[in-house]
């Protein structure tokens, strides 16, 4: 029936369709589409073999009666399939037929049975793979006819062998990385989630004294410019550059941090940029750095004034031509990563002195954010310790609510805050734990505790007690359109007394006539 020609020509275009494709599906409609001509054929199913659980699975059909097969992904049970497998190759040939399920052995009636079709009117070609000795599944070709088959068509079915047990293994390769794929992008997503949550997206005084520093966040989040904050160690840099990323287009991509000053030096280009095999001593395996890591997100570089020169050229060059090279690479690697530098130090005098390069200054600061330290918005000292006490009430898995006495607020607000927020947060952490129970009273805080040296040296001449309360007095009057006391008032979002408050306004001359307040 078949000439050496013919035969030729099935194999070939049998192989290109078998092989045309990594997705399982479409290789098997290409393929049912194709052996209409040569074969009987109303159904192709794949049957794959899990080595890890010894079980089968159908992996795809292609059929003109769909309400006939099996669900692509349907499994056989564990001791089925063992038996199935078995029969299966216990054909020793390449290909087998079944004309009559009836009379055949019983486990392939059985499986049969599973398919809602009719196993009487059926016939099937059954082509089991292996490679290497290892089982891969199977390939059934059927059609609603009985005694359809004969030898010439197995002919034509064992050269088939080769070909779908290369698809199988490549098939079943693909569908374990695209597993592997989708479980990696959840856990990444789960981990970034986490990540957000440790790094906490709210930022208290975003309605106060970082009002104007949440304004230029909003203006420049939208965009991919690199953005500096400029602020005193612990004034909130990385929350800021935090909320930067939370309201980009980034948002879903990574936020990766480096302290550029926590690296040890030597060490610094293979943490930013990654290195390969074999690159230097040590280097056992290639490696992904901080750069890579954070493609199609956002990378904070903290204290980026602490980067060593030969780092900053290469910082330089990446930025410019979005690209890296990897320590020991030779070929270049494309990123899109947006950079938020941030710093404590005065870079402008640090380029002067050519510790920071020019260049590297002039790309990083196209949009500089100016943190004011805490010391100059007293006015968000009350949110925060608020804010604290809740948030170290819980870590200390303490349940019941502890209020500040009335000379609290007077103590937080005189003090100087040299390590800005986070001393804050340290301070209400201690006083929680130096008092189990009772109001909280700051008495460790004094005014005249002084400011290390280096952190408080603003030109612009300090506050008095009685000027900064007056103005965090007045803004929270204005807030809540003059109203003192009760639900919305300001003695609320102070934390303090109305009497104790009405007490203060008084002696500072803080009024709270809406007309006069708002001309202040
Ligand atoms: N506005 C804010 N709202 C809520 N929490 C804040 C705010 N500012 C700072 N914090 C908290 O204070 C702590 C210090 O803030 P952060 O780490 O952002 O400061 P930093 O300026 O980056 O510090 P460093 O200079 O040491 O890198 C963090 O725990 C942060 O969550």
């Amino acid at each position: 029936m078949h000439g050496d020609l013919d035969e030729y020509k099935f194999f070939k275009e049998a192989t290109l369709h078998i092989c045309g494709s990594l997705h399982v599906q479409e290789a098997i409609d290409a393929f049912y589409t194709f052996i209409q001509d040569w074969i009987p054929c109303d159904e192709v199913e794949v049957g794959y073999y899990d080595n890890l659980t010894s079980t089968g699975m159908v992996l795809a059909n292609a059929t003109c009666k769909p309400e006939l097969s099996s669900a692509p992904m349907a499994r056989y049970s564990k001791s089925e399939w063992q038996r199935y497998r078995d029969a299966l190759f216990s054909s020793g040939s390449d290909s087998f037929y079944i004309n009559d399920f009836e009379t055949a052995d019983p486990i392939f009636a059985l499986v049969e049975r599973l398919h809602q079709s009719d196993h009487k009117n059926k016939s099937s070609l059954f082509i089991p793979l292996s490679m290497n000795d290892q089982d891969l599944g199977l390939i059934i070709i059927t059609t609603y006819k009985a005694h359809a088959f004969t030898r010439d068509h197995t002919h034509l079915t064992n050269l088939l062998h080769a070909p779908f047990a290369i698809a199988m293994a490549n098939w079943s390769q693909h569908l374990t990385l695209i597993q592997y794929k989708s479980d990696l992008e959840d856990d990444c997503r789960y981990f970034q989630k986490a990540l957000r949550k440790e790094a906490g997206t709210h930022v208290i005084g975003s309605e106060g004294g970082l009002k104007e520093v949440m304004k230029m966040v909003a203006k420049v989040a939208v965009t991919d410019s690199p953005v500096m904050i400029l602020g005193e160690t612990g004034s909130g840099k990385e929350v800021i550059a935090n909320a930067i990323h939370a309201s980009s287009n980034r948002k879903q991509g990574p936020f990766i941090k480096v302290n550029c000053g926590a690296i040890p030096e030597n060490l610094v280009d293979s943490e930013l940029f990654g290195h390969e095999k074999g690159a230097f001593t040590g280097a056992s395996k290639s490696h992904r750095g901080r750069f890579e890591r954070a493609s199609g997100g956002t990378l904070f570089l903290d204290e980026v004034g602490e980067l060593p020169l030969h780092a900053q050229v290469r910082l330089l060059r990446v930025i410019q031509n979005q690209e890296l090279e990897r320590v020991g690479g030779t070929h270049p690697i494309p990123v899109d990563v947006r950079v938020i530098s941030a710093t404590h130090r005065d870079l402008a005098a640090m380029v002067k002195g050519r510790t920071f390069r020019q260049d590297l200054w002039f790309r990083l600061n196209v949009f500089p954010i100016d943190l004011p330290p805490l010391r100059n918005r007293p006015e968000d000292i009350p949110d925060l310790a608020h804010h604290f006490v809740i948030e170290k009430l819980s870590a200390l898995r303490r349940k019941t609510p502890q209020v500040m006495t009335e000379g609290a607020l007077d103590r937080l607000l005189s003090y100087s805050w040299p390590g800005n927020v986070r001393e804050l947060q340290n301070v209400v952490e201690r006083e929680l734990i130096l008092t189990p129970s009772g109001p909280l009273n700051f008495e460790s805080l004094t005014p005249q505790q002084p400011a290390p040296s280096g952190q408080t040296d603003d030109e612009e001449t300090p506050e008095t007690l009685n000027q900064a309360m007056a103005r965090t007095i007045h803004k929270a009057l204005v807030a809540c359109n003059g109203k003192v006391q009760g639900k919305g008032g300001a003695a609320l979002r102070l934390g303090i007394n109305p009497s104790t408050l009405r007490a203060r306004m008084e002696k500072l001359g803080v009024t709270h006539k809406k007309k006069a307040l708002h001309q202040t």
